[in-house]
Protein backbone atom coordinates (compact mmCIF):
# COMPACT_ATOMS: atom_id res chain seq x y z
CA UNK A 1 0.00 0.00 0.00
CA UNK A 2 1.42 3.17 -0.80
CA UNK A 3 2.19 5.83 2.00
CA UNK A 4 0.03 8.83 2.61
CA UNK A 5 1.54 11.76 1.70
CA UNK A 6 3.13 14.22 4.06
CA UNK A 7 2.97 10.75 6.44
CA UNK A 8 6.99 8.87 6.72
CA UNK A 9 6.97 5.40 6.41
CA UNK A 10 6.64 3.26 9.99
CA UNK A 11 10.66 2.71 10.46
CA UNK A 12 11.87 -0.96 10.38
CA UNK A 13 14.32 -0.41 13.15
CA UNK A 14 14.55 2.53 15.82
CA UNK A 15 18.23 3.07 16.80
CA UNK A 16 19.80 4.99 20.31
CA UNK A 17 23.30 6.39 18.73
CA UNK A 18 24.98 8.29 21.91
CA UNK A 19 27.45 11.34 21.43
CA UNK A 20 30.47 11.43 24.05
CA UNK A 21 33.14 13.55 24.12
CA UNK A 22 35.22 16.78 26.15
CA UNK A 23 33.24 19.75 26.09
CA UNK A 24 33.66 22.09 22.91
CA UNK A 25 34.43 19.19 20.79
CA UNK A 26 31.12 20.12 18.22
CA UNK A 27 29.13 17.17 19.31
CA UNK A 28 25.69 19.70 19.47
CA UNK A 29 26.91 20.98 16.10
CA UNK A 30 27.67 17.60 14.34
CA UNK A 31 24.22 16.75 14.99
CA UNK A 32 22.68 20.04 14.57
CA UNK A 33 24.44 19.68 10.76
CA UNK A 34 23.06 16.06 10.72
CA UNK A 35 19.82 16.64 11.47
CA UNK A 36 18.99 19.68 10.59
CA UNK A 37 21.85 20.58 8.17
CA UNK A 38 22.91 23.93 9.96
CA UNK A 39 25.95 25.13 11.65
CA UNK A 40 25.30 27.86 14.37
CA UNK A 41 27.42 29.36 17.80
CA UNK A 42 25.59 26.90 20.24
CA UNK A 43 26.22 27.27 23.72
CA UNK A 44 27.36 24.35 26.24
CA UNK A 45 24.77 21.33 26.45
CA UNK A 46 23.35 21.21 29.92
CA UNK A 47 22.64 17.83 30.67
CA UNK A 48 21.29 16.19 28.01
CA UNK A 49 19.46 17.15 24.63
CA UNK A 50 17.93 14.89 21.89
CA UNK A 51 17.08 14.57 18.43
CA UNK A 52 15.89 12.39 16.04
CA UNK A 53 15.43 11.58 12.25
CA UNK A 54 14.48 9.11 10.11
CA UNK A 55 16.67 7.82 7.15
CA UNK A 56 16.59 5.26 4.70
CA UNK A 57 19.67 3.34 4.56
CA UNK A 58 20.20 -0.37 3.34
CA UNK A 59 16.95 -0.94 2.18
CA UNK A 60 15.40 -0.20 5.50
CA UNK A 61 13.80 2.73 6.79
CA UNK A 62 15.53 3.82 10.01
CA UNK A 63 14.56 5.86 12.97
CA UNK A 64 17.68 7.21 14.88
CA UNK A 65 17.18 8.66 18.43
CA UNK A 66 20.47 10.44 18.83
CA UNK A 67 21.03 11.58 22.33
CA UNK A 68 23.69 14.56 22.85
CA UNK A 69 25.46 14.39 26.01
CA UNK A 70 27.23 17.73 28.12
CA UNK A 71 31.06 17.44 27.87
CA UNK A 72 31.33 19.28 31.19
CA UNK A 73 32.34 16.92 34.54
CA UNK A 74 29.83 18.38 36.24
CA UNK A 75 27.14 16.83 34.37
CA UNK A 76 28.75 13.13 34.23
CA UNK A 77 26.77 11.26 37.10
CA UNK A 78 23.10 12.15 34.86
CA UNK A 79 25.31 11.72 31.17
CA UNK A 80 25.81 8.61 32.26
CA UNK A 81 22.85 6.79 32.36
CA UNK A 82 21.58 7.80 28.78
CA UNK A 83 24.34 5.16 27.63
CA UNK A 84 21.76 2.48 28.45
CA UNK A 85 20.49 0.89 25.32
CA UNK A 86 22.48 2.29 23.31
CA UNK A 87 23.28 0.50 19.73
CA UNK A 88 25.72 3.49 18.49
CA UNK A 89 28.24 5.60 20.40
CA UNK A 90 30.00 8.35 18.60
CA UNK A 91 33.19 9.43 20.52
CA UNK A 92 33.89 13.17 19.91
CA UNK A 93 37.53 14.72 19.94
CA UNK A 94 38.67 17.83 18.58
CA UNK A 95 41.65 17.76 16.03
CA UNK A 96 42.90 21.11 17.60
CA UNK A 97 43.17 20.25 20.64
CA UNK A 98 45.13 17.08 21.96
CA UNK A 99 43.83 16.71 25.41
CA UNK A 100 40.47 16.17 24.04
CA UNK A 101 42.11 13.08 22.15
CA UNK A 102 43.42 11.81 25.55
CA UNK A 103 40.18 11.71 26.62
CA UNK A 104 39.14 9.51 24.57
CA UNK A 105 41.10 6.80 26.49
CA UNK A 106 40.85 8.27 30.19
CA UNK A 107 37.57 8.83 30.29
CA UNK A 108 34.91 8.04 27.40
CA UNK A 109 36.03 4.41 26.71
CA UNK A 110 36.09 3.68 30.27
CA UNK A 111 32.49 5.29 30.59
CA UNK A 112 30.99 3.30 27.51
CA UNK A 113 33.17 0.09 29.47
CA UNK A 114 30.82 1.18 32.46
CA UNK A 115 27.60 2.05 31.23
CA UNK A 116 27.29 0.27 28.08
CA UNK A 117 24.48 -2.30 28.44
CA UNK A 118 24.50 -3.80 24.81
CA UNK A 119 26.76 -6.58 24.25
CA UNK A 120 27.81 -5.46 20.07
CA UNK A 121 27.20 -1.53 20.44
CA UNK A 122 29.24 0.15 17.54
CA UNK A 123 31.63 2.24 18.64
CA UNK A 124 32.65 5.32 16.31
CA UNK A 125 35.84 7.96 16.81
CA UNK A 126 35.00 10.75 15.44
CA UNK A 127 37.66 13.54 14.96
CA UNK A 128 35.84 16.91 14.64
CA UNK A 129 36.74 20.36 13.26
CA UNK A 130 39.49 19.72 10.46
CA UNK A 131 39.07 22.77 8.26
CA UNK A 132 40.97 24.34 11.35
CA UNK A 133 43.91 22.66 9.45
CA UNK A 134 46.90 25.30 10.30
CA UNK A 135 45.74 24.41 14.52
CA UNK A 136 45.77 20.88 14.05
CA UNK A 137 47.21 18.82 16.83
CA UNK A 138 46.48 15.25 16.48
CA UNK A 139 47.11 13.65 13.03
CA UNK A 140 44.76 11.83 11.07
CA UNK A 141 47.33 8.70 11.19
CA UNK A 142 46.88 8.90 15.18
CA UNK A 143 43.33 8.63 15.19
CA UNK A 144 43.43 6.10 13.01
CA UNK A 145 45.20 3.85 15.18
CA UNK A 146 43.85 4.64 18.00
CA UNK A 147 40.27 3.82 16.73
CA UNK A 148 41.66 0.55 15.36
CA UNK A 149 43.07 -0.37 18.58
CA UNK A 150 40.06 0.11 20.11
CA UNK A 151 37.80 -1.51 18.04
CA UNK A 152 35.68 1.85 16.80
CA UNK A 153 35.19 2.94 13.12
CA UNK A 154 36.99 6.34 12.34
CA UNK A 155 36.09 9.40 10.75
CA UNK A 156 37.44 13.08 9.95
CA UNK A 157 34.83 15.51 9.94
CA UNK A 158 33.97 19.23 10.34
CA UNK A 159 30.61 20.27 11.50
CA UNK A 160 31.02 24.03 10.40
CA UNK A 161 32.66 23.01 7.18
CA UNK A 162 30.12 20.06 6.87
CA UNK A 163 32.39 17.47 6.12
CA UNK A 164 31.73 13.79 6.29
CA UNK A 165 29.00 14.57 9.04
CA UNK A 166 26.18 12.27 6.55
CA UNK A 167 28.69 10.12 6.53
CA UNK A 168 29.69 9.37 9.94
CA UNK A 169 26.02 8.54 10.71
CA UNK A 170 25.55 6.31 8.21
CA UNK A 171 28.73 3.93 8.34
CA UNK A 172 27.65 4.13 11.95
CA UNK A 173 23.65 2.83 11.29
CA UNK A 174 25.09 0.76 8.06
CA UNK A 175 27.30 -1.13 10.72
CA UNK A 176 23.86 -1.59 13.55
CA UNK A 177 22.38 -2.53 10.58
CA UNK A 178 24.52 -5.87 9.59
CA UNK A 179 24.64 -6.76 13.05
CA UNK A 180 22.05 -9.15 13.87
CA UNK A 181 21.98 -9.01 17.58
CA UNK A 182 21.83 -5.19 17.51
CA UNK A 183 18.61 -5.37 15.03
CA UNK A 184 17.13 -7.80 17.68
CA UNK A 185 17.58 -5.35 20.78
CA UNK A 186 16.52 -2.51 18.00
CA UNK A 187 12.72 -4.28 17.67
CA UNK A 188 12.28 -5.36 21.33
CA UNK A 189 13.95 -2.60 23.30
CA UNK A 190 13.18 0.02 21.01
CA UNK A 191 10.10 -0.67 18.80
CA UNK A 192 8.13 2.77 18.52
CA UNK A 193 5.22 1.76 21.26
CA UNK A 194 7.77 0.80 23.68
CA UNK A 195 9.68 3.84 23.32
CA UNK A 196 7.61 6.67 22.67
CA UNK A 197 6.84 8.11 26.15
CA UNK A 198 10.90 8.10 26.85
CA UNK A 199 11.98 9.99 23.54
CA UNK A 200 9.06 12.29 24.31
CA UNK A 201 10.56 13.70 27.83
CA UNK A 202 13.97 14.49 25.92
CA UNK A 203 15.85 16.78 27.91
CA UNK A 204 16.73 17.14 31.44
CA UNK A 205 19.16 19.74 33.37
N1 LIG B 1 35.98 25.50 13.34
C1 LIG B 1 35.06 24.65 13.79
N2 LIG B 1 34.38 24.92 14.91
C2 LIG B 1 33.46 24.01 15.33
C3 LIG B 1 33.20 22.82 14.63
N3 LIG B 1 32.25 22.13 15.29
C4 LIG B 1 31.93 22.87 16.37
N4 LIG B 1 32.65 24.01 16.38
C5 LIG B 1 32.61 25.08 17.40
O1 LIG B 1 33.10 24.54 18.60
C6 LIG B 1 32.40 25.10 19.71
C7 LIG B 1 31.78 23.99 20.55
O2 LIG B 1 30.81 23.33 19.77
P1 LIG B 1 29.62 22.48 20.45
O3 LIG B 1 28.93 21.78 19.35
O4 LIG B 1 28.80 23.34 21.35
O5 LIG B 1 30.47 21.47 21.35
P2 LIG B 1 29.94 20.31 22.34
O6 LIG B 1 30.89 19.18 22.20
O7 LIG B 1 28.50 20.02 22.07
O8 LIG B 1 30.10 21.00 23.77
P3 LIG B 1 29.33 20.64 25.16
O9 LIG B 1 27.87 20.84 24.89
O10 LIG B 1 29.85 21.59 26.19
O11 LIG B 1 29.66 19.22 25.50
C8 LIG B 1 31.37 26.07 19.13
O12 LIG B 1 31.93 27.35 19.14
C9 LIG B 1 31.20 25.56 17.71
O13 LIG B 1 30.79 26.56 16.81
C10 LIG B 1 33.94 22.57 13.42
O14 LIG B 1 33.81 21.55 12.73
N5 LIG B 1 34.87 23.51 13.07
Amino acid sequence: MAAQPGLQPEPDYTFKILLVGDSGVGKSSLLLRFATGGFEELVPTIGVDFKAKVVQLGGKTVKLTIWDTAGQERFRTLTSSYYRGAQGIILVYDVTRAETFDSLADIWLREVDMYNTVDECIKMVVANKTDLAEQREVSTDVGVQFARAHGCLFVETSAKGNVAVEQAFEELVLKILETPSLLASSSSTFGLKAKQPEAASSCCG
